[in-house]
């Protein structure tokens, strides 16, 4: 892991994968929520990173934290942010974050197809038979996960897991408010071509007790997006935003063995670029704003 950011008058707490965390120096009850341009894929951080990527996507879930301010109060205070991360940071409420992590489910892929084939079931949920990948849920379903340390995979939790950890009320709260951000979502990029399959969201508890909605949201770091035109259930769907990506690292041309358990080697510019353009067009497509 690359050394993070020195930010003048913050603190670095924590690295996740593409995004850095950080406390305002005198201040407790806000962080910095910054985004960078890393990429992953396979579960590594890819080698360039992609310009622009983390102010896009910072930007993205910004629009949707205002298109969903109806449904659920959210935890941004400001974007008055140092010079450094300029667009690509949020000041936030420092919150007491709620210990699952919120997955609604609007199509059966991924490790919900996995979890499916192997037992009916997702995250616990018992499923009709004869499902495939790609297909449709009628309503999304709340499939929650534990929250992994890094590097390690989330596990599936069961609803009644997600009640003994925070009540049944707050278990209720959370299972609503996350298929209804993510139905929401479906309806507005619906119309704009992009299918949102799946989303995590996370929440905290504000000092009243306050349910908040935190982290990022609907974004394609923390959703998978596909193009909306090329769904076809049955087999994998192309990825809206990393499927220049995943098709080059899988091709003879990179001469990565994905098997091998190797880092897989730099992207080419023309990768890079082509990615790039990739999320400016989903957050285009969806703000209607121009990059
Ligand atoms: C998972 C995520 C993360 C972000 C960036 C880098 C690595 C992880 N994270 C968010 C908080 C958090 N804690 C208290 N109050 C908040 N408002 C938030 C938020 N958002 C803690 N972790």
């Amino acid at each position: 892991m690359t050394t993070p950011l020195e930010i003048p008058g913050f603190t670095h707490l924590y690295s996740g994968k593409v995004r850095d965390l950080y406390a305002p120096e005198g201040r407790d009850d806000q962080l910095l929520l910054v985004a960078s341009d890393r990429i992953s894929a396979f579960d590594f951080i890819l080698d360039p990173p992609i310009p622009d990527k983390g102010a896009v996507l910072t930007q993205l879930s910004l629009w949707w934290f205002d298109q969903l301010a109806d449904l659920v109060p959210n935890h941004v205070v400001s974007t008055d942010v140092p010079e450094v991360v300029a667009g690509r940071a949020v000041l936030v409420q420092r919150l007491d974050m709620v210990p699952v992590e919120c997955v609604a489910r609007a199509y059966l892929t991924g490790g919900g197809l996995r979890e499916y084939l192997a037992d009916g079931t997702v995250s616990g949920l018992a499923l009709p038979e004869g499902l495939r990948d790609g297909d449709r849920f009628e309503e999304p379903l709340f499939t929650p996960s534990t929250k992994a340390p890094m590097g390690e995979h989330d596990e599936p939790m069961s609803y009644e897991a997600v009640e003994a950890e925070v009540g049944t009320e707050m278990a209720a709260r959370l299972r609503d408010l996350t298929t209804r951000i993510l139905a929401r979502g479906n309806e507005i990029a619906g119309e704009r071509g992009i299918l949102i399959a799946d989303t995590k969201v996370e929440f905290g508890l504000d000092a009243s007790g306050g349910l908040v909605l935190a982290d990022e949201v609907l974004t394609p770091d923390s959703s998978r997006f596909w193009p909306a035109d090329q769904w076809e259930p049955g087999h994998t769907q192309p990825s809206f935003d990393k499927e220049f990506v995943r098709e080059w690292l899988l091709s003879a041309e990179s001469g990565w063995d994905k098997s091998s358990g190797e880092a897989p080697p730099a992207l080419p510019a023309d990768v890079v670029e082509r990615t790039r353009a990739k999320y400016v067009e989903a957050y285009e497509r969806l703000t209607g704003r121009t990059f």
